[in-house]
């Protein structure tokens, strides 16, 4: 990677039961998910990027400028950074205008256009509102447009969801997905909820007790046996894919990948418009023919790659690999043994539900 097209992370901090040990290349484009369990360092990854931790062997490049090494220290205020946080640490003393001025007021010449924010977080209708009063989802889009306003060049976000109940993070997730199609400023977002990472991240780092177990696209990363993504119950593989044709009679569309395509439930969308969407482990299953009295309307043929076994002992978590698209499918030792599957067989990949996430 160019190093003007990346940011560069290297930290060794420690605290008493607990060691962050990093050495991470990360594009400084789209959305980079920071993913892992409670405790495994995320937060203090990202304080590290903000400079608010001064580990002692410490080096930060963001697009070839160093903002830490061995020399050289940026402080947190002159690194032209947004943070977001699980709370919107809005003041409670000014309305929402007044908020944002404030992100406003300590903008440099290049900021972006003040009515480009509000008209890209919806916000334009509250701008007199007293903060006390707006939801949980309008504070954070409020919180994220200050961060904005202060035309950052990279974008922390920490948690920005976490506080929110269920119906609100459904409201924001259409923003946060604007952000990523719309802003070109890079978005380091830490999570521990799969299904927003899958929505919203290009390129995914997992953390486990302070290291980086991998890091990589989002796709790649979500189809590794190897790793604890693949186990999780809800386990899925993400697509990027672009609409290919509209069948209105049948209100499906057909979404085109390399190495095949998959319909789901029509999406207005124009045609070539890019769409992620996701395969959930569990909804694959495998024949050897491809079974033509079925109401499965997804079958494409794929390869055996390999094999792991799944938390439940019955099961079987077998990767595919579909002209060059990876696949998960989750089966029963069963089924493998009645089928005879074996790495490298050509079968066929059944697909029960497809889910447009982008
Ligand atoms: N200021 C501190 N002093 C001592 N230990 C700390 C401090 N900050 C974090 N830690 C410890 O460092 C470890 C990593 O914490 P961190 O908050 O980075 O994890 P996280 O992955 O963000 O977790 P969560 O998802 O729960 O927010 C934890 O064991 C935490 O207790």
């Amino acid at each position: 990677m160019n190093a003007t097209l990346s940011i560069d992370a290297r930290f060794r901090m420690a605290y008493p039961g607990f060691l962050l040990d990093i050495d991470l290349q990360l594009p400084a484009r789209g959305v980079t998910a920071f993913f892992g369990p409670s405790g495994s360092g995320k937060t203090t990854l990202l304080r590290c990027i903000a400079g608010l931790e001064r580990p002692p062997q410490g080096c930060l490049r963001v697009k070839g400028e160093t903002w830490q090494d061995g020399k050289t220290f940026l402080p947190p205020h002159r690194r032209p950074i947004g943070y977001v946080f699980q709370e919107a640490n809005l003041f409670p003393h000014l309305d929402v205008a007044g908020n944002l001025d404030f992100g406003a007021r300590r903008t440099r010449e290049d900021a972006r256009d003040r009515s480009t924010i509000i008209e890209l977080l919806g916000i334009g209708h509250l701008l007199d509102r007293d903060v006390q009063g707006l939801s949980g989802g309008e504070r954070q889009r409020v919180a994220i447009a200050r961060a904005l306003l202060a035309a950052p060049q990279l974008l922390l976000m920490d948690e920005p969801l976490a506080a929110l109940e269920r119906e609100r993070k459904r409201e924001i997730m259409p923003y946060l997905e604007r952000l990523h199609d719309e802003l070109d400023i890079p978005i380091l977002y830490v999570s521990h909820a799969i299904d927003e990472v899958s929505r919203l991240a290009d390129h995914l780092v997992l953390l486990e007790q302070g290291r980086a177990i991998a890091s990589g696209p989002m796709g790649e990363i979500a189809a590794r046996l190897d790793l604890p993504l693949a186990q999780d119950d809800d386990a899925s593989v993400m697509i990027e894919a672009t609409v290919g044709a509209h069948d209105h009679d049948y209100h499906l569309t057909r979404f085109d990948f390399p190495g095949g395509c998959v319909h789901a439930g029509l999406r207005e969308l124009p045609l070539a418009h890019p769409a992620r969407i996701s395969i959930q482990a569990r909804d694959v299953s495998i024949a050897l023919t491809p079974v033509e009295d079925s109401s499965i309307l997804n079958r494409l043929p794929a390869v055996i790659e390999a094999f792991a076994d799944a938390r439940h002992p019955a099961h079987l978590l077998v990767r595919l690999d579909v002209g060059g698209t990876p696949l998960l499918a989750r089966i029963t030792h069963r089924s493998r043994d009645q089928l005879g599957l074996n790495a490298g067989q050509r079968v066929w990949a059944q697909i029960k539900t497809v889910a447009l996430v982008e």
